[in-house]
């Protein structure tokens, strides 16, 4: 280590995407290592729209590892960061800047300590999947800081060990995350199918749905399924490694039928099986299902599939829309049975890719409030309206994997102290 300048700070920054499973994660065989029972499929998605920054500094001067969670100091002792920490440092190799003189011999790593500064672009622990954008985002970027020499693969079984859905989050397009067999772990990695490019016409709305309730944390509900629901060993031991292989086949040839019925039914089958334990773990709510008829009402009325319906540890509906004229059409439905509340304006109630707004032919409230009922419930009265159930929408599409940001100015620590800016 350059003794004479004890001041250094040496930095890297990322950026990491969050990703929605098509065919979900539910159940460990290993708590600690983060081992699935099943295989699982995910999009990525475009982190544009949805992602996680973060800023790693290591320095002489720190005594000792210190993590901000968007703003706020957090405590790094939970085991899941500790094993990704622990799990890092062990691949650390030698470092040097030769510019600013400033070499990291490969033993130095036991001893130095780092900062850690992360965002997330969009709400934490809000059921969005924060954790596996941030946890991709912390070992991605602490790689690059100790220039560990593994590909994403090897990265993503380290990725895992800070949340399972956070492996799928190191590739961009269709990520799938095998299982593995190995009671260590090592082959229980995440591998990218197809890239973002390959279904590049698909579009992604989120309903962020108004929720007061208390969710069940993933963990805790898929360890309490795994003890309790006698479906789950049925869904991964018969029906979820069929579903794999149709599910790859799909995104393959771009069916997107097959990837809609596959897709709304794994969600589907995911709550039945929330439903199933003891005590019963409801994740959607009434609004949840009322996006799910609305979806199947106007799917079944087109004849094709418009669009796939998914739902995670929580009431926001993921819908996958096969291009942009389906996007503008369920953008349609959804804005004439969801209106916003009346103080809420529409640039903050559709947010990230406005383009689609537009398509929809909408600029303003008036705009929402002329919006004529969806064709397919037109004879059916009375129509209902559900003010104030949604509390925005983000339309997104695929995205990309990690990055590397080289722009000092977007660090999140500054590059003298170390210290959140
Ligand atoms: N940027 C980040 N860097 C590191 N860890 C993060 C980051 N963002 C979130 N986390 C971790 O993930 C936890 C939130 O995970 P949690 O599973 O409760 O919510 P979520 O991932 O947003 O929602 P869900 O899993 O239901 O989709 C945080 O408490 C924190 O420990
Ligand atoms: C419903 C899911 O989103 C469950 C995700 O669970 P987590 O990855 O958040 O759980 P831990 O591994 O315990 O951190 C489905 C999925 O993403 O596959």
């Amino acid at each position: 280590m350059a003794e004479e300048s004890q001041k250094w700070v040496l930095m890297v920054t990322a950026q990491t995407p969050t990703n929605i499973a098509v065919i979900k994660y539910w159940g460990k065989r290993d708590e600690n290592l983060i081992l699935a029972i099943n295989d699982s499929i995910s999009v990525t998605l475009d982190p544009a729209h949805l992602c996680t920054t973060t800023t790693v500094a290591v320095s002489p001067a720190f005594n000792q590892d210190r993590m901000w969670l968007n703003g706020k100091e957090i405590s790094l002792s939970g085991g899941r960061y500790q094993n990704c920490l622990r799990e890092i440092r062990a691949r650390a190799n030698d470092v040097e800047d030769e510019k600013r003189g400033i070499k990291i011999v490969k033993k130095d790593w036991e001893n130095l300590h780092v900062h850690i500064a992360s965002y997330n672009n969009f709400p934490t622990a809000a059921g969005l999947a924060s954790s596996a954008a941030g946890f991709a985002c912390l070992v991605y970027s602490l790689a690059k800081l100790m220039n560990v020499q593994e590909d994403n693969g090897k990265l993503s079984a380290i990725a895992r060990q800070g949340s399972g859905s956070a492996c799928r989050s190191l590739y961009g397009g269709f990520v799938k995350w095998v299982m593995g067999k190995e009671e260590n772990g090592s082959d229980s990695v995440a591998v990218q199918l197809v890239d973002e490019k390959h279904w590049d016409e698909l579009v992604i709305i989120i309903a962020v749905v108004s929720s007061r309730q208390k969710e069940t944390s993933s963990t805790s509900g898929m360890l309490e399924t795994v003890e309790t629901s006698a479906l789950i060993e049925h869904r991964a031991k018969e029906i979820v490694p069929k579903r794999i292989i149709q599910m790859e086949e799909a995104i393959q040839k771009r069916d997107f039928a097959t990837f809609t019925h596959l897709t709304c039914a794994d969600s589907n089958q995911f709550h039945a099986v929330c439903l199933d334990t003891s005590p019963p773990i409801f994740y959607m709510n009434d609004t949840s299902h009322r996006i799910i008829s609305c979806v199947e009402k106007w799917n079944r009325s087109e004849g094709t599939p418009q669009v796939a319906y998914t739902f995670d540890a929580g009431p926001n509906a993921v819908l996958i829309a096969r291009n942009r004229t389906s996007a503008a059409l369920l953008l349609q439905r959804l804005l004439f049975h969801f209106p916003p509340n009346s103080e809420t304006d529409l640039n903050s109630y559709v947010i990230g890719d406005k383009s689609i707004l537009k398509d929809a032919g909408i600029q303003e409230i008036k705009d929402v409030e002329a919006l004529p009922p969806p064709p397919e419930i037109k004879d059916k009265v009375p129509v209902q309206k559900c003010k104030g159930e949604i509390s925005y929408f983000i339309c997104t599409r695929p995205g990309r994997g990690p990055v590397l940001i080289s722009d000092e100015s977007q660090a999140l620590l500054n590059p003298y102290t170390g210290l959140p800016k």
